[in-house]
């Protein structure tokens, strides 16, 4: 089996203020090298459905797979590795700290992971920057470039471990369609030639026509 993530009839309810059954029988798989968006309408779970998959909300029933190694019911330590190792995170505000460096915001993961000197986790963070055209930007702060370099930045910073998939909340929300292109194109590119697999949540239908797959959600469901 090739899939990254599997999820299993994952159901969700929110308990207050009242009973709300938010995520309803969901079941789908995320394969190598996939590019997939999910789309709905506003309220219609998605970025419920992100913390799940993203292991970040483990209030839920159902199985979640990440690299055919069954997640659900693991302890919080060791998700808290599975994530920093395996999923890169980019969201529509960079969370960038703006009095570090750019070079010193791209490290940050590989640091807390700590399974790489300092100097290998540097070399590693220039490729990434290199690979993303903007390693010119690797000593300046973060606070004085603009917002999409820092969106660029962001993504290098999400790439730092070699995840095997990259999770997005609207990641281009932020962004001028320019920009917003740039980072499609980016994440095209890591897809086709790297086989890393995407997971982007977008209200943008042009970006999301673009991506290998539309996973359309409505009302908690998925439709087929
Ligand atoms: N902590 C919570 N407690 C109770 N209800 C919640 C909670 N978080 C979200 N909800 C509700 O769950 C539903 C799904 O929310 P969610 O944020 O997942 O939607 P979404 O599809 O991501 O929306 P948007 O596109 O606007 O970001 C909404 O009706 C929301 O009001």
């Amino acid at each position: 089996m090739d899939n990254v993530l599997e999820a299993r009839h994952i159901d969700k309810y929110f308990k207050k203020p009242v009973l709300f059954h938010v995520l309803k029988d969901l079941n789908f798989e995320i394969k190598k090298g996939e590019f997939a968006s999910i789309m709905g309408k506003s309220g219609c779970g998605k970025s419920t459905l992100l913390y799940i998959l993203s292991t970040m909300d483990t209030d839920y029933e159902g199985e979640l797979y990440l690299n055919n190694t069954l997640v659900t019911g693991k302890d919080n330590q060791y998700l808290s590795y599975l994530r920093n190792k395996h999923i890169g995170f980019v969201f529509q505000f960079h969370y960038l700290l703006s009095e570090f460096t750019v070079l010193e915001n791209v490290m940050l993961p590989a640091k807390k992971l700590a399974e790489k000197s300092l100097e290998e986790i540097e070399q590693d963070a220039i490729e990434k920057l290199k690979m993303l055209d903007i390693d010119h930007l690797a000593p300046k702060r973060a606070s004085r470039i603009s917002g999409g370099e820092k969106q660029r930045v962001a993504i290098a910073r999400a790439l730092i471990n070699d995840p095997s998939i990259i999770m997005g909340d609207e990641p281009t929300g932020n962004l001028d369609s320019y920009n917003a292109n740039n980072v499609f194109n980016i994440f095209k590119r890591l897809s086709d030639e790297q086989g890393l697999s995407l997971l982007i949540v977008t209200h943008d239908e042009e970006f999301a026509k673009k991506t290998d797959r539309i996973i359309q959600m409505s009302d908690g469901r998925i439709l087929q």
